[in-house]
């Protein structure tokens, strides 16, 4: 390649096509929606600011931490930051404070970019103490050296910038969504980024001129880069699962959405409501497994022709594999007989295996590694968006990275997505649940995913999730159990005999006659549909001590 690999590379020639285009489409006061952004103003406001921060020293290379909502600030930074070859480093707001401290300490920053909410956090919290520049989005540079104003004016007139990023170069620091531990801050290189860009364009069929309802902020990134509007909905991001379906229907109508991405706990919503969508050509669910029901009503409200993809990846790597709706519904009784839930065919030119359970780190690849054809193991991935580590967690790198030998391959980097999966004879992966999550007893591995599927059968239940107490190797496997809306407390024991009774109908569940009532699991900030199994362990552990 001999032009800069980046990610904002296509924005002026998408601006210079179609200037009038809206770029961004954000909810404002009130969501009136009457704030926009076309492609001519986010590519020329994105060139002053890029300019306004050189002059700032922040330049290519250096880590600015972005704690910005989903306005119009937010996207022309961003892209301020890509073309500048700077590498914004992003963290889930609403994450707990101490680890959302220890991110940003960890992420080294040099810079740090804010709301005055942020500016103020920052200062009483000492957050990222090592930025030596702050910039803030508010009115007045309070706690900041500028205000994101001044940077734009200070740029104005610079004309187009776009530092000269190579391949290698990192892009960004993406911090995972932390539903296993303290987060970690994901290295994203520009080719990493590039390569997402093409291989979402071709899995997802993308054609440029569609409008995009991206419920995760970072997702809306995408769309300036494969030509599309954005419109950020009027909900509060942190929170899909509390979304009002109303709004998002209102904007949905109002400007033609015709794709859609939401966690499945979002589409939950969406499903609950009940409503149509006849714009919408495309919708998206990924982060943790889609609950069959809602795939089927998502499906009902949907055109006919319209598309429900379920993609599967991780924030080290995306997309690996998909699956469409309908196919997915064809696997349903599989899932609820515990085979796991089919994510699909590896997306090209993923190299997708299963390699052996371990907890080890394994430092280089070899075949010995992969288990037989139709075996659970380890889901591990090889292709252009597997991205090689994270910032300054060497030892979270070498458990989830493997490096294949030089040769044919060129000694790629494989990535260990920390999932238990397999493939069937049809060339289609299952997922099976987290790897950190698996029950050992003595009698054999459970698999969080090929268990509850077969208790969420019951038709009280909302959802279960499994989770093992004591030593692996010797655990006791509990069924913890969150009812639907409005079952009577009393209506408990006989609930629990009946899933007892559902358990004893597969070998592997036969073993599971622990049940515990939960009013409300735990679940994870960014998709509210990811079940903290590991807190619910920890309160199953007082909950059966205080019965005992
Ligand atoms: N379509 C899907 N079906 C089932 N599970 C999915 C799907 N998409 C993603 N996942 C789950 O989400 C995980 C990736 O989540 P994400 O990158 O948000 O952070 P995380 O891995 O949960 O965070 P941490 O590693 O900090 O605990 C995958 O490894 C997988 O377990």
């Amino acid at each position: 390649m001999t032009g800069p690999c980046n990610i904002a590379a296509a924005l002026p020639s998408l601006a210079a096509a179609h200037p009038d285009r809206v770029a961004i489409r954000c909810p404002g006061h009130g969501g009136r929606y009457d704030v926009a952004l076309d492609y001519a103003q986010l590519d020329a406001r994105s060139d002053a600011i890029a300019a306004g921060l050189a002059r700032r020293g922040i330049v290519r290379g250096t880590r600015t931490v972005v704690m910005v909502r989903p306005t119009p600030e937010f996207f022309l930074l961003m892209f301020a930051l890509f073309k500048a070859g700077a590498v914004p480093v992003l963290v889930d707001p609403g994450i707990d404070r101490r680890a959302l401290k220890q991110c940003l300490g960890e992420a080294q920053a040099e810079a740090f970019i804010g709301i005055p909410l942020a500016m103020l956090a920052r200062r009483l919290l000492g957050w990222a103490t090592s930025a030596r520049t702050c910039v803030t989005t508010g009115a007045r540079a309070w706690l900041a050296d500028a205000t994101l104003a001044q940077v734009e004016h200070d740029g104005a007139g610079a004309g187009p910038q776009l530092a000269d990023t190579r391949p290698d170069d990192i892009a960004a620091i993406l911090f995972t969504s932390g539903s296993t531990g303290v987060p970690k801050g994901v290295v994203y290189r520009q080719r990493h980024f590039v390569a997402q860009v093409e291989m979402l364009r071709t899995a997802l069929g993308v054609e440029a001129g569609g409008v995009d309802l991206p419920t995760f902020p970072p997702f809306a990134l995408f769309d300036p880069a494969l030509g599309l509007t954005s419109i950020i909905p009027d909900m509060d991001p942190t929170r899909p699962a509390a979304a009002d379906p109303r709004k998002l229907l209102a904007a949905i109508e109002r400007f033609g959405v015709t794709r859609l991405f939401g966690s499945p706990a979002l589409m939950g919503v969406l499903a609950a409501h009940g409503a149509a969508l006849p714009t919408v050509r495309r919708a998206t669910s990924a982060g943790a497994p889609v609950p069959p029901e809602v795939v089927a009503k998502m499906l009902a409200l949907l055109p006919g022709d319209a598309q429900f993809w379920t993609p599967y990846g991780a924030t080290e790597c995306l997309p690996v594999a998909m699956i469409e709706g309908r196919e997915l519904l064809t696997l349903r009784e599989r899932t609820e007989r515990g085979a796991g839930t089919c994510v699909g065919r590896p997306v090209p030119p993923n190299v997708v295996r299963i390699i052996r359970v371990s907890d080890e780190a394994i430092e280089r690849w070899s075949d010995e590694l992969q288990v037989p054809d139709g075996e659970v193991g380890e889901i591990i991935v090889a292709g252009p968006t597997a991205t090689d580590s994270y910032f300054n967690r060497d030892a979270q790198t070498r458990l989830a990275k493997i490096r294949e030998q030089p040769g044919e391959a060129g000694g790629r980097i494989v990535h260990r997505m920390g999932d238990l999966g397999y493939f069937d004879a049809d060339g289609r992966l299952w997922f099976c649940g987290r790897k950190s999550q698996r029950v050992v007893t003595a009698a054999g591995t459970l698999c969080t995913e090929q268990v509850e599927p077969v208790f969420n059968t019951h038709p009280d239940v909302r959802r279960t999730a499994l989770v093992g107490l004591g030593a692996r190797g010797a655990q006791r496997p509990v069924l913890c159990v969150e009812l639907n809306h409005g079952i009577a407390r009393a209506q408990r024991p006989r609930i629990a005999d009946e899933l007892r009774g559902i358990g004893a109908r597969f070998a592997h569940t036969s073993c599971i006659d622990t049940v515990v009532f939960h009013p409300r699991f735990p679940v994870d900030i960014r998709h509210n549909a990811k079940i903290g199994r590991e807190k619910l362990a920890a309160w199953a552990v007082k909950q059966l001590r205080s019965k005992q």
